[in-house]
């Protein structure tokens, strides 16, 4: 079949946006640079600067010196200056849209969708900004009243990924400038124009000039070794792999800095027979191709019970068969491409690994010929547990399923992996969707729907899926640090 082919003028609309952004932001005359393409067609869209370690501490000055006049101001300037950006993301929701699908792939109504959730967490963050940060309480012993606050914990390094950078980028900076600290972000290098242009906007709102400063690079190890070492980082935000979690962490044991990570996940999507079948097929649609499966908390490993199970695998490929692979700037496509060469080997890898266990493929399998990295909708049925896929975190377009017996067969099979992100259980019968989520060991359950991602939840995961949550008010707290007060009282207290 013909791909769908691309809507003219939404190409020139992405040229457009893609030629107005500021790809030096830090201005300090690096001439090397790096090439951003695009994962659709493999070409060169933008050469931001390639910041050296050097340039990053520049930064990280500039940061920690905005960010003590910030700690200064009034919670209530703050939020309007957030509620001003949030207003101006949504003005400029195309723009963005356009960046994010011709730096990511993703389609454009998809890409859409993460400019509102990205600017969500803006606003959630405005709103958050108001809210009391202190508490009062007696000494239960009396002679003393505690009392205590919450204040800016200090200057924050902010590391995202490629598969979500606006939403990865405001989830992170949105709370560190609510609370009043200064942020030096790395976006992945090969997404990093989205977070320029999501600086440029802060900027425009009155956030100033010099409290988020964005770093370009390609040499991430020699970055987070020059700042991680620095005293001057009070804080450190990464979401990606659980490897460059670890070293992230080390390096922040070694200077005792604040971490939240938000790292891989293996999120098992449980359907039991008294599942209602239409609501579990949609919801295990939605949970696997999140952004194309290129998501932490993407359905991993599908289990369904016996008695469903063929009912389920029918109706299931069904729905992936509907997908329409291609360029997110066509007309109608549901699947981009995915990120790149390696993404695509990978899968390629895992289908044929998975078939010479004995699984059976029931849609897709291959990668298309010609420019571009993509890979079909691909379900992969009867998947043994001595799989590669079985184990690994997919990360794309390929589903896995496998069957379980009973209720402790299958919970025993969810929480058999080292990470524990997101999970998701499809029951009919609420006592039983209500038991097993509390007995699978994940951070976040959907119950009955394949959407956990949400401003107001707090978003993370527990074993190696990382530390800390994000969103919510929650997820202010990781930028803040706690004082208390005691306070002397006559009184032998009450
Ligand atoms: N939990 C999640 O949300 C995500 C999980 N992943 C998982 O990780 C796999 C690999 O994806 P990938 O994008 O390579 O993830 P990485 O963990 O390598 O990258 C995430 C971010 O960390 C940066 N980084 C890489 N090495 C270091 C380092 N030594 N110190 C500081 N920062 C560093 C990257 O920069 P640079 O881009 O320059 O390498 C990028 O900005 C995926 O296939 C998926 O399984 C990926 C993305 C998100
Ligand atoms: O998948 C990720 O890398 C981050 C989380 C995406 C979401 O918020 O749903």
């Amino acid at each position: 079949m013909m791909p769908p082919s691309i809507d003219q003028q939404l190409l020139e609309r992405s040229e457009a946006a893609l030629a107005s952004v500021v790809l030096d932001r830090l201005d300090l005359g690096t001439t090397d640079t790096f090439e951003v393409r695009d994962p659709a067609t493999e070409r060169v869209i933008a050469t931001p600067p390639d910041h050296s370690a050097d340039d990053a501490l520049v930064a990280l000055d500039r940061a920690d010196r905005a960010g003590a006049a910030w700690a200064r101001t009034t919670a209530r300037h703050r939020s309007d200056v957030l509620h001003r950006a949030y207003g101006m993301l949504i003005e400029q929701r195309d723009r963005l849209a356009a960046v994010i699908t011709r730096e990511m792939g993703k389609p454009l109504a998809e890409a859409l969708g993460e400019v509102q959730y990205a600017a969500d967490y803006v606003r959630w963050y405005a709103e958050e900004a108001l809210r009391p940060a202190g508490g009062y309480r007696e000494n239960p012993v009396g002679g003393s009243t505690i009392l205590t606050t919450r204040g800016p914990i200090g200057t924050a390094l902010l590391i995202t990924p490629w598969n979500f950078p606006m939403a990865m980028a405001t989830r992170k900076i949105a709370p560190a400038i609510a609370v009043g600290c200064g942020a030096v972000v790395k976006p992945a290098a090969l997404t990093p124009i989205t977070t320029l242009v999501v600086a440029e906007i802060f900027v425009a709102a009155g956030v100033p000039e010099e409290l988020v400063q964005v770093v370009t690079t390609t040499r991430a190890g020699a970055f987070s070794e020059a700042l991680m070492a620095d005293p001057r980082v009070r804080k450190v935000s990464f979401t990606g792999s659980t490897g460059v979690g670890s070293v992230l962490l080390g390096q922040a044991a070694k200077h005792v800095i604040k971490s939240s990570m938000e790292l891989g996940g293996n999120a098992p999507l449980l359907v039991f027979d008294d599942a209602d079948l239409d609501r579990a097929v949609e919801g295990a649609v939605i949970a696997k191709l999140r952004n194309g499966g290129q998501s932490c908390v993407a359905a991993n490993r599908i289990l369904v019970q016996d008695g469903i199970a063929d009912a389920f695998v029918e109706g299931f490929t069904e729905r992936m068969r509907e997908t329409v692979l291609g360029n997110g700037l066509a007309e109608g496509v549901t699947l981009g491409p995915v990120i790149d060469d390696r993404a695509v080997a990978n899968f390629s890898r895992f289908v044929e690994d998975a078939v010479s266990r004995g699984a059976d493929l029931r849609l897709g399998g291959s990668a298309p010929e010609g420019d571009g990295h993509f890979f079909e909708a691909t379900v992969l049925d009867r998947v043994p547990e001595s799989a590669e896929i079985a184990q690994t975190e997919i990360f794309g377009p390929v589903a896995s399923i496998a069957r379980f017996r009973d209720e402790a067969d299958g919970i025993s099979r969810a929480n058999a992996t080292p990470f524990g992100l997101a999970s998701y259980v499809f029951s009919e019968n609420i006592d039983r969707a209500f038991d097993v989520a509390d007995r699978l060991d994940t951070g976040m359950v959907g119950i009955n729907q394949g959407i956990v991602s949400n401003v107001a939840a707090p978003f993370g995961g527990t074993k190696a899926s990382g530390l800390g949550r994000e969103g919510s008010s929650e997820g202010l707290e990781e930028y803040q640090e706690i004082r208390f007060y005691n306070l002397a009282r006559r009184s032998a207290g009450s």
